[in-house]
């Protein structure tokens, strides 16, 4: 065999030509494809970084890695409200996005990311996929969590039960743990919600406590991220993730066990759910532990960093004003603290903040696609918005927007667009279904505390309240948060 080579004739082996050939047509294969993908692919007109228009690698690394919330909010600070962060897959960060990705007529439907979260076989409100089957659950729960439910004086009894009990132990201890013990909080008053007389009082005893420590201290991130893009090794990987498992059995254990006691009490979601015998126990049992799953990383870590940004000496007069304003309220009377100005503007600083679904919701644009901030979208691009960013990056609504300012929600200038980029609990028909309860739990707690202690930093506290991040939600990076509790003069 001979070729020519410039102008001389040099004889090469068959192979030699054979590898040859078949290197220059992957080098072609591959400069074309690469031109498609960054030059004519669907999204490549989108900002974004070019190398997101070649693979997905990227955005599952930073998944893995726990740093995709910080990866996807600096590639907005550089490239605006509309991002591309993968050959299919976009980001957005405007109020006009949030109202067409969420709540838009006909509905973007959840991607399979949410299945990671069913129990078993069982698809719940949460991980319901399909827009029907997700509305005919809706219709049959949403009563029990509505802003009249959760206030009504049986669940606020139960809640400032829950308080006190908590205020107790700062006042015994002095010395607390706080994320141990508003986990703790968080998971009594969901369960009481959800099995009422049999909610957990994992405050005081040690069997409901040790369930609280093997739930709250797992790192399922990385087999999340592994089961949903490689699940055939995560049969593997899961054997290492004996923490949570461990939680996980104590947890559906309560649960089954709590479904089959009887009576339960009247507003409870186990008596809405027993109304239905035909969906069948295990997926009775599925729905209450997804709701008691879902309320207590969440609101056990927003009312953690809430509590460590308040004991902080330069927020001392917010703390100064926050006591003076609950300690004019008994709630003898039954007072639900829904119209407290300095207490709501607390709250909703730190949901701005801190609130814990600060990651990606994802969505299918539906078939035939659509215009997202004047972008047209093919069908089936997954798209999302993250609160973290959409909380901070318009510095115009949120001016020094990394600042903890509750007084910036006093000012009636601007109200209406601070709460159209409020995103703490999503939007639409997937709204957070406990976002009531949520809030009123915050409050209850915030006055069993601020009315009887002030509180600061343990002396010995040095462990990091960093933002980590796990799959969707994140927590204090050392998951330890130590104060010190210290009654307030009369
Ligand atoms: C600070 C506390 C909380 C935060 C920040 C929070 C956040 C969220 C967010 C962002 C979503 C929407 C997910 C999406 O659209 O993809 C959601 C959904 C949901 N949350 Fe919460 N949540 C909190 C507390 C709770 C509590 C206490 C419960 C207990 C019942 C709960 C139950 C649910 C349920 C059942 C859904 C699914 C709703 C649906 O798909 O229709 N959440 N939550």
């Amino acid at each position: 065999m001979t070729i020519f080579t410039g102008f001389i004739v040099e004889p090469i082996s068959f192979n030699t030509f054979l590898y040859k050939s078949l290197g220059c047509i992957s080098m072609i294969i591959l400069m074309g494809w690469l031109l498609y993908r960054l030059m004519f692919s669907s999204l490549s007109k989108i900002p974004g970084p070019w190398y997101t228009n070649l693979s997905v690698l990227f955005l599952v690394y930073h998944e893995y890695r726990g740093s995709k919330r910080l990866w996807i909010h600096n590639l907005h600070l550089k490239y605006g409200e509309s991002v591309r962060i993968a050959p299919n897959e976009l980001s957005f960060a405007s109020a006009t996005a949030i109202k067409e990705i969420y709540t838009s007529a006909g509905g973007y439907a959840k991607t399979e990311l949410y299945s990671l979260f069913q129990h078993g076989p069982h698809r719940n409100l949460f991980t319901a996929l399909d827009k029907k089957e997700h509305n005919e659950k809706k219709k049959r729960l949403a009563d029990r969590y509505s802003n009249s439910a959760v206030l009504q004086p049986g669940i606020q009894a139960l809640l400032r039960d829950r308080a006190d009990a908590f205020a107790r132990v700062c006042a015994v201890k002095k010395t607390l743990d706080v994320y141990l013990y508003l986990h703790c909080y968080a998971l009594d008053c969901v369960s009481a919600i959800v099995f009422d007389p049999y909610g957990t009082r994992s405050i005081e005893e040690g069997n409901d406590n040790d369930m609280v420590r093997h739930l709250s201290y797992h790192n399922s991130r990385p087999g999340l991220v592994i089961r949903h893009y490689l699940p055939w090794l995560h049969r593997f990987y899961s054997r290492f993730d004996t923490r949570s498992q461990k939680g996980g059995e104590m947890i559906d254990e309560y649960a089954w066990a709590s479904i089959r006691k009887e009576p339960h009490s009247v507003f409870t979601l186990s008596t809405r759910l027993l109304q239905y015998p035909e969906i069948g126990t295990g997926n009775m049992v599925a729905e209450c532990l997804d709701h008691i799953g879902a309320g207590i990383d969440t609101t056990g870590d927003a009312l953690c960093f809430l509590m460590w940004e308040i004991s902080q000496p330069h927020n001392s007069k917010k703390m100064q004003r926050l006591c003076e304003e609950l300690r004019m309220y008994s709630l003898e009377n039954g007072d639900t603290l829904i119209d407290l100005p300095y207490l709501n503007a607390i709250v909703q600083e730190t949901m701005r903040l801190w609130a814990p679904g600060t990651q990606s919701l994802p969505r299918y644009v539906p078939d035939g696609g659509r215009c997202i901030d004047g972008h047209f979208v093919p069908g089936h691009t997954i798209v999302s918005a993250q609160s973290f960013t959409v909380h901070r990056m318009d510095q115009t609504i949120f001016p020094d927007s990394e600042a903890f300012n509750p007084e910036r929600w006093l000012e009636i200038e601007g109200k209406v667009e601070r709460q159209r980029l409020m995103f703490a609990f999503g939007s639409g028909a997937r709204t957070c279904l406990g976002k009531f309860l949520a809030m009123s739990e915050m409050r209850l707690l915030l006055h069993a505390v601020y009315s009887r202690f002030r509180t600061r930093p343990a002396d010995d506290m040095n462990a990091s309240m960093e933002m980590s991040d796990q799959l969707m939600t994140s927590r204090p990076k050392d998951m330890l948060c130590k104060l010190t509790f210290e009654p307030i003069e009369l």
